[in-house]
C-alpha cells in the first residue's frame, strides 16, 4: 500500500542541540548541530534521550524518525551525525556542563533498540563513527542518494562501539564486510550501503523526509501489537537474556489481558482459591 500523506509537523519541545516535532502518529527527532556535522556532546545525548523517552511514552506515537537538520551554514554539507564531539572528549568520556565524563549515547542506543515502536534513521548526509552506529541500531535506514556517506572512524580516534555499532552490524552485512568497514574506515555511498544490506532504501535527497514520513504512515496502518512483538522477536536472539526479558514482558502484558489472569488477580484480592475453569488448557 502506498501512502502519500504530508507531514504537518508541530513542535513537541524546545531543545538546543536537537529539534523535536510530531505529526499524526510520527515523532521526528533531529540533530541540530550541522556546523559540526551533527556531532553529539553530552547535552545532545541527554536531549535525545529525553525526546525518545517522550516519544516512547506517548500512546499516539508509533514511529520515530531519527533525522538531522542541515545543511551546514558554513559549507552547505549535509550530515546525519559524525559521532561523539571530539572537542568534548575528556580523559574518560565526553564531558558535559556538569563536568561528568559520559558515554551516554549508549543509553540512547538502548532506548532505540528496546522501545516498542519503530525507529527509522533518515540519513541526509555523513553517518560517521557513533553516528554510523546510531543508524545501525535503528530498525530501518533510509539514505539520501546524493549526499549520504557511511564511514566508521572509530579506529582513527581510539574508540570502539563493540555492541550494536560493530557486532550487530556484522549480523546485517556479514563478518567480512563489517570488519572492512571498521578496519579500513572507508567512505561508502548510499548505493553501496544498500547493496550491503545496511540501508533499506536509497531516496532522492529532495524526497527523503517525505518518503520517511510515508514509510511511517504505512507502518502506522499495521497492528501495533504485531509490530511491537515482531520488533522484539527479531531483537531477541541478538540481545540474549535482555532480549528475552523485553519480549517476555510484552507476552506477560498480553497474558494480563486474559480472563484467566483477571481470575488469578481477583482470587488473591478476594482471599479465595482461583478457579481457572476446567477446559482452559488450549492445545
Ligand atoms: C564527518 C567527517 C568525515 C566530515 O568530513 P568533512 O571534510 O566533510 O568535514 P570537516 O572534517 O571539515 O568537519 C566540518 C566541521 O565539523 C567538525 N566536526 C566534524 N565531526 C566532528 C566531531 N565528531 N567532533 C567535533 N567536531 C567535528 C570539524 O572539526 C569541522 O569544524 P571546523 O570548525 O573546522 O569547521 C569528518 O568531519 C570526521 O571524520 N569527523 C570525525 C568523526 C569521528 O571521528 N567521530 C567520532 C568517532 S567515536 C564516536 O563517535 C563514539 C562516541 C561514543 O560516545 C561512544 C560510546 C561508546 C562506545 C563508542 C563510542 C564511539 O565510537
Amino acid at each position: 500500500m502506498s501512502v502519500s500523506a504530508k507531514a504537518d509537523w508541530k513542535s513537541a519541545g524546545e531543545f538546543e542541540d536537537i529539534t523535536y516535532k510530531k505529526s499524526d502518529g510520527v515523532a521526528r527527532i533531529a540533530f541540530n548541530r550541522p556546523e559540526v556535522r551533527n556531532a553529539f556532546r553530552p547535552k545532545t545525548t541527554a536531549e535525545l534521550y529525553k525526546a525518545f523517552y517522550d516519544a516512547m511514552e506517548d500512546r499516539s506515537i508509533g514511529v520515530v524518525l531519527l533525522s538531522a537538520e542541515g545543511p551546514s551554514p558554513k559549507d552547505g554539507v549535509y550530515a546525519f551525525c559524525s559521532g561523539g564531539d571530539q572537542r568534548s572528549r575528556g580523559h574518560q568520556g565526553y564531558v558535559g556542563e556538569d563536568g561528568y565524563h559520559r558515554l551516554n549515547i549508549l543509553e540512547v542506543q538502548r532506548l532505540i533498540r528496546f522501545m516498542p515502536k519503530v525507529v527509522i534513521a533518515v540519513v541526509p548526509g555523513w553517518a560517521v563513527g557513533g553516528g554510523h552506529s546510531l543508524h545501525v541500531v535503528c530498525d530501518l535506514s533510509l539514505a539520501s542518494k546524493e549526499h549520504a556517506v557511511f564511514k566508521q572512524t572509530d579506529a582513527d580516534v581510539t574508540s570502539f562501539d563493540g555492541g550494536y555499532g560493530s557486532a550487530y552490524l556484522a549480523k546485517l552485512v556479514g563478518q567480512k564486510r563489517a570488519r572492512e568497514i571498521f578496519f579500513l574506515g572507508r567512505n561508502y555511498s548510499a548505493d553501496e550501503a544498500y547493496e550491503m544490506g545496511m540501508v533499506n532504501a536509497v531516496i532522492p535527497h529532495d524526497e527523503l523526509e517525505d518518503t520517511a514520513y510515508q514509510w511511517a504512515q504505512e507502518i502506522l496502518a499495521k497492528s501495533p501489537t504485531s509490530i511491537k512483538m515482531l520488533k522484539f522477536a527479531m531483537n531477541l536472539t541478538d540481545d540474549g537474556m535482555v532480549g528475552q526479558q523485553v519480549f517476555a514482558g510484552e507476552a506477560t502484558r498480553l497474558a494480563y489481558m486474559t480472563d484467566e489472569a483477571k481470575e488469578g488477580r481477583n482470587a488473591f484480592l478476594e482471599k479465595r482459591k482461583p478457579d481457572f475453569g476446567k477446559d482452559q488448557w488450549i492445545p
